[in-house]
């Protein structure tokens, strides 16, 4: 499904790479887990997947098509259609009623007013607001601004959600619900997930864990399962 090979990036003026050679392939189906101390580069492995970040080196494949490298219209294109991502803080736009923010990954891609909100309503229905369609985050609890959030990002049909810590800002009992929403929602278009998170029970929930360490997936990390039962060959 989304396969990176030797993954690299440098920041600008950093003395060491913040990505320094990640192999990962997710399998269709699959929910991952990234974990790893602060700094390590678990969010510009999750930006390099996700192309908010163009690596060194290295390359994205998304269904056996490129993803990386310089930028092409039709790898963005490819990209913002295969490609959902949830941020950390949501990263909603606070002046914008909830449906109108779900449905801005649509506008972009072409689709007219209508049809846009019509799908939006049905993405904020999945996940349990279709009473605050009109509602702004801002006067949103922040487990149902992060539904908004997952909404926005399931609402194009991706092959493949990325999300950087969906469950750092809330409370324990919110972040469960929320990360089984994801999850529940993912699964159930049979589309794969990557989630980055410091939290335990977040990655126990995943069917498999990357650990890492320094920029690259610790050796451990490459063997380790959140469910005890690694896949072959899914990092290597
Ligand atoms: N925009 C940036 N410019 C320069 N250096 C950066 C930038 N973003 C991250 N870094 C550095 O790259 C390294 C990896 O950062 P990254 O945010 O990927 O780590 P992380 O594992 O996600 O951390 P955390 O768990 O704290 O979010 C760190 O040393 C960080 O300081």
């Amino acid at each position: 499904m989304l396969e990176a090979h030797a993954l690299h990036l440098t920041y600008p003026g950093a003395e060491r790479a913040a990505v320094a050679g990640v192999d990962l392939v997710v399998e269709p189906d699959e929910v991952v887990a990234v974990t790893g101390p602060s700094g390590c580069g678990k969010s510009t492995l999750l930006h390099l997947l996700a192309g908010v970040l163009v690596p060194d080196a290295g390359t994205v494949h998304l269904r056996g098509r490129s993803l990386s490298g310089s930028s092409s219209d039709g790898r963005a294109l490819a990209r913002r259609r295969g490609i959902g991502m949830v941020f950390q803080d949501g990263r909603l736009v606070p002046e914008l009623p909830a449906v109108e923010d779900v449905m801005l990954p649509l506008l972009v891609d072409g689709i007219r007013r209508r049809e846009a909100r019509r799908r939006a309503m049905a993405a904020l229905e999945s996940v349990g607001l279709g009473e605050l369609t009109v509602r702004r985050p801002t006067k949103m609890s922040g487990g149902q601004a992060q539904r908004v959030a997952i909404a926005r990002a399931l609402v194009h049909e991706p092959s493949v959600v990325l999300a950087d810590e969906p469950t750092g800002a809330l409370d324990r009992a919110t972040g469960t619900a929320v990360m089984d929403l994801l999850v529940s929602s993912v699964r159930a278009r049979g589309g794969a997930l990557v989630v980055v998170t410091h939290d335990e029970q977040v990655a126990a929930a995943a069917d498999r864990r990357v650990a890492m360490l320094d920029g690259v997936v610790s050796p451990a990390g490459a063997q380790g399962s959140a469910s005890g039962a690694p896949r072959a060959a899914s990092v290597r």
